[in-house]
């Protein structure tokens, strides 16, 4: 499969303006891509997360990524997508919102000679000068078909400042900048941006005469239509100060049934086979699905100890809260599992807690099986490696049987 083929068939491609050229070129692994983020908080969240995920992808491929700082867009603020307007950051929030980027993006991407790049608008943005700009720029824009973009109609009716109505002009000029002096032909970012985005390929052939080309990755939405990666306490961030890891990993653990799988494709690196196994699973083997996602996750943004640890936390959660030191326990090995999980009939018998597969069944289909809190309803149940490890499963027999299996 190719990278582009990966791409789509995990469900993360919304527009392309060009997809023979765009695939050809990610494909052979010669793209050199932006990605724009303006500072406009002081921590990433989960729409930052998917776009860094994307260029962690494509830099896999050999292709070359460029992560644009938004430290002078961030001084207009994007309309796009928003139905009142931005309160104005001032210069030093915006300062301070860029170096919480910095660093956060510097954990999860490799930037350095050969790698990625970080560079800041600012550096070029703060330093046009009106008449000139306008002179140069706006000539090229039409106003009449700025006002029909598809990222403003909802200010339309509310009002749309003349600050904001630039954006447009900021975010293209950006993308025309790059590709004069960093030869990048592509820009991507989420599906609210194709506007701002085909701002830039329009400048660019009308001013050099050349092809440059746009895509944009598909919104996280829930399957009841609403953005993913918000709680109603706001959104979930990954300044592990203002969620922390054990309730970023809550939050994926909790995700309803119908979105587990879109969300394993489109924010983790397991494979695609694997996750199409996954697509079969069903009742409580989905909670397997949840948990993995929620380790996957925790894991690429706290790394594995921190993930390990909300796993742990969200275990013993389940179990009740009571003292669980002194549970019998079982020792499991490698050989005890196949492809990397027992099933659970296997697991009772292993752990004594029946004398037969048989009595195995019987137990769970009359619901006396609870497995990390949840009631086991299917036989075949697989329970992981990745279950098994660290502080391992519960099982629960009947009311008052409990017993942990771990993998040594
Ligand atoms: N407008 C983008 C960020 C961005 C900034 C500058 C760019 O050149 C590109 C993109 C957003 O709001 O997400």
């Amino acid at each position: 499969m190719t990278c582009y083929e990966e791409l789509k068939a995990r469900g993360l491609i919304a527009q392309v303006t060009n997809e023979e050229e765009i695939s050809k070129m990610i494909n052979e692994g010669k793209a050199v891509f932006y990605i724009g983020f303006d500072p406009t908080a002081d921590s990433l969240h989960v729409g930052h997360f998917m776009a860094l995920c994307l260029m962690k992808r494509l830099q896999m491929a050999g292709n070359r990524p460029i992560a644009v700082i938004g430290g002078g867009t961030g001084m207009v603020g994007d309309p796009s997508g928003r139905s009142d307007m931005r309160t104005m950051m001032t210069p030093e929030t915006i300062q301070h919102n860029c170096d919480c980027f910095k660093k956060q993006m510097e954990r999860f991407i490799e930037f350095g000679e050969g790698k990625a790049q970080m560079v800041n608008n600012a550096d070029w943005l703060m330093k046009l000068n009106y008449i000139e700009l306008l002179r140069d720029v706006g000539a090229c824009f039409s106003v009449n078909n700025m006002l029909r973009a598809e990222c403003y109609k909802q200010r339309m009716e509310k009002g749309l400042s003349f600050l904001e109505f630039n954006y447009m002009i900021m975010q293209s000029y950006d993308f025309y900048y790059l590709f004069q002096n960093y030869g990048c032909n592509m820009q991507f970012g989420g599906d609210d941006q194709w506007s701002n985005m085909l701002g830039g390929t329009e400048l660019i052939r009308r001013k050099l005469g050349k092809d440059a080309h746009a895509m944009t990755i598909t919104l996280l939405l829930n399957s009841e239509g609403k953005k993913m990666g918000k709680t109603q306490k706001g959104a979930v961030w990954l300044d592990p100060n203002k969620t922390t890891p054990y309730e970023f990993y809550q939050y994926w653990r909790n995700i309803g049934d119908a979105d587990v799988l879109k969300c394993l494709r489109m924010l983790t690196f397991l494979p695609l086979e694997q996750i199409d196994e996954m697509d079969k699973w069903e009742g409580a083997q989905l909670n397997t699905a949840k948990e993995i996602l929620a380790f996957e996750l925790t894991q690429l943004v706290h790394g594995t100890e921190e993930a390990k640890k909300a796993q742990e936390a969200a275990k013993a959660l389940f179990v009740g809260g009571g003292d669980m030191s002194n549970v019998p326990s079982t020792q499991l090995t490698q050989d005890d599992l196949t492809d990397g999980a027992i099933g659970i009939l296997d697991l009772m018998l292993k752990c004594s807690l029946v004398p037969s597969k048989k009595e195995a069944r019987r137990l769970i289909e009359q619901g006396g099986v609870e497995l990390d809190g949840e009631k086991v309803t299917d036989v075949n149940t697989p329970v992981t490696e990745m279950q098994l490890s660290g502080e391992g499963v519960m099982l629960k027999k009947g009311k008052k049987v409990f017993h942990r299996a771990v993998i040594a």
